[in-house]
């Protein structure tokens, strides 16, 4: 039965041996399985006690307290170095109903890694992995995938990996700005215009979304298409049909929605900015993204990442340097991780690279005043004060001041406006 699954599959006994492995399982391991002998933990994580003993969750376990399958995203010592898996453990049972040993199915996760390598979405903390097991379930059905997070947190990116474990990856993966789209261009731009069809048009335009055909839309921002097409939009959903600018056709496109918002779309939803209807047909599968001080442990991994694929790959942070970047709270997420990076990689004359190479503004983070201090700060406030001080520096210009931040400087406008700061530059 084993040999008839195409992922690498074992079957396991109540004490962790591993009693049949199939030969996709053998090609992803460097440790050979030796059958009746091997533990499971042994090969995949070459550690001498089982997970659960080793601060990681088990699925073994959480079989045998829910009697069901369990499944759980794990790093794996592959063949190849360290490579990400999404686990499905099924508890395999005799007539009798009683537990006779665990199926484990593996499916390398090839859009991520737990190493620094180049075009993969990297990390290893627990929100990480959380995140990635909803991209790969949600990733491989026709689902429309919601992605909400803060500026930099990689919603992109996280949509392009959607696509890319889909059916669909072949084919196109179009990338739509709802920002700044006026009522016009939004049409013309999503659904194209026949030549003619207004002043300067003139020539016919293929639109986006018969670009897409086959592939994948990502709407980026979509909590900013104005009311008035969002009617539009609904319908091109409902239907998958739409007309050209000055076009009397109709025409069809096979895609897959996705959209993101740094907005809470809800809120909007409540506000009346944006459709409820339009909400519940874009949101089926909503996708929190974490902060990247939701993944702290993930700085030093992201950090040599962006060294290694820099100009600067040779050059190493000290530790002291590290640590600063470590605790430092980041408005930008990991877009300013990375600008930070590049930026103090410039900087430094040596190999390694030194506090004294870092901006000034991360030295002093207002986040960390208050975790030694006694009163605890929400998030917001924490942003409000960090911003009044940088903008009281005056070091930088707008511009600059967004640049090193990690955002655009038209976030940074809203952001000062949200908390009714005053620019005096
Ligand atoms: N897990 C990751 N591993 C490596 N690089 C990452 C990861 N997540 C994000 N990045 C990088 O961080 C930067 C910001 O990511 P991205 O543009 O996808 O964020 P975003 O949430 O769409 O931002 P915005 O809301 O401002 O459009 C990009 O350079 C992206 O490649």
């Amino acid at each position: 039965m084993i040999n008839s699954i195409d992922k690498p599959a074992i079957f396991i006994s109540p004490d962790y041996v591993i009693q049949a492995v199939n030969q996709p399982y053998q090609d992803v391991y460097s440790t050979k399985v030796d059958i009746g002998v091997s533990r499971c933990h042994s090969v995949s994580h070459k550690s001498a006690v089982p997970c659960d003993q080793n601060g990681e969750s088990c699925p073994i376990q959480s079989c045998i307290q829910s009697g069901r399958s369990a499944s759980v995203v794990h790093i794996h010592q592959m063949e190849n170095g360290k490579d990400i898996c999404d686990i499905v453990m099924k508890p395999i049972k005799d007539e009798d109903g009683i537990t006779i040993g665990f199926l484990e199915i593996l499916e390398d996760l090839k859009f991520a890694s737990a190493q620094s390598q180049k075009d993969k979405m990297v990390g290893e903390s627990e929100p990480f992995l959380a995140l990635l097991k909803k991209i790969n379930r949600a990733g491989k059905s026709e689902i429309a995938v919601l992605l909400q997070g803060q500026t930099g947190t990689g919603k992109e990116l996280v949509a392009k990996a959607l696509h890319d474990v889909s059916p669909r990856k072949d084919e196109p993966f179009v990338v739509i700005e709802c920002t700044g789209l006026t009522e016009s261009l939004f049409e013309s731009e999503l659904f194209g215009h026949e030549k003619g069809s207004f002043t300067g048009a003139t020539h016919s335009k293929q639109g986006l979304i018969e670009l897409a055909n086959g592939g994948t839309v990502f709407f980026d921002e979509i909590g900013d298409v104005p009311l008035n097409m969002q009617v539009k939009l609904l319908r091109l959903l409902e239907t998958r049909t739409y007309r050209t600018v000055g076009g009397l056709k109709q025409k069809t496109s096979n895609f897959r929605f996705l959209s993101a918002s740094h907005k809470n779309l809800l809120e909007l939803v409540n506000k009346g900015e944006f459709r409820q209807d339009l909400y519940y047909r874009i949101a089926g599968f909503p996708i929190f993204l974490p902060s990247l001080s939701e993944r702290k442990g993930d700085i030093a991994l992201l950090t040599q990442y962006f060294l290694n694929h820099s100009q600067s790959q040779q050059k190493r942070f000290s530790l002291e340097a590290l640590n600063v970047l470590k605790q430092y709270t980041y408005p930008g997420n990991i877009r300013e991780l990375k600008n930070l990076v590049e930026q103090a990689a410039l900087l430094a004359d040596e190999d390694e690279i030194t506090v004294e190479d870092l901006p000034e503004h991360i030295l002093f983070n207002p986040l960390n005043e208050e975790v030694s201090g006694s009163k605890a700060k929400t998030l917001e406030q924490v942003e409000a004060d960090y911003l009044y001080k940088m903008l009281n520096t005056q070091a930088y210009t707008l511009d600059e001041l967004a640049e090193l931040l990690g955002v655009s400087t038209r976030t940074l406008y809203r952001k000062i406006e949200k908390h009714k700061l005053s620019i005096d530059y």
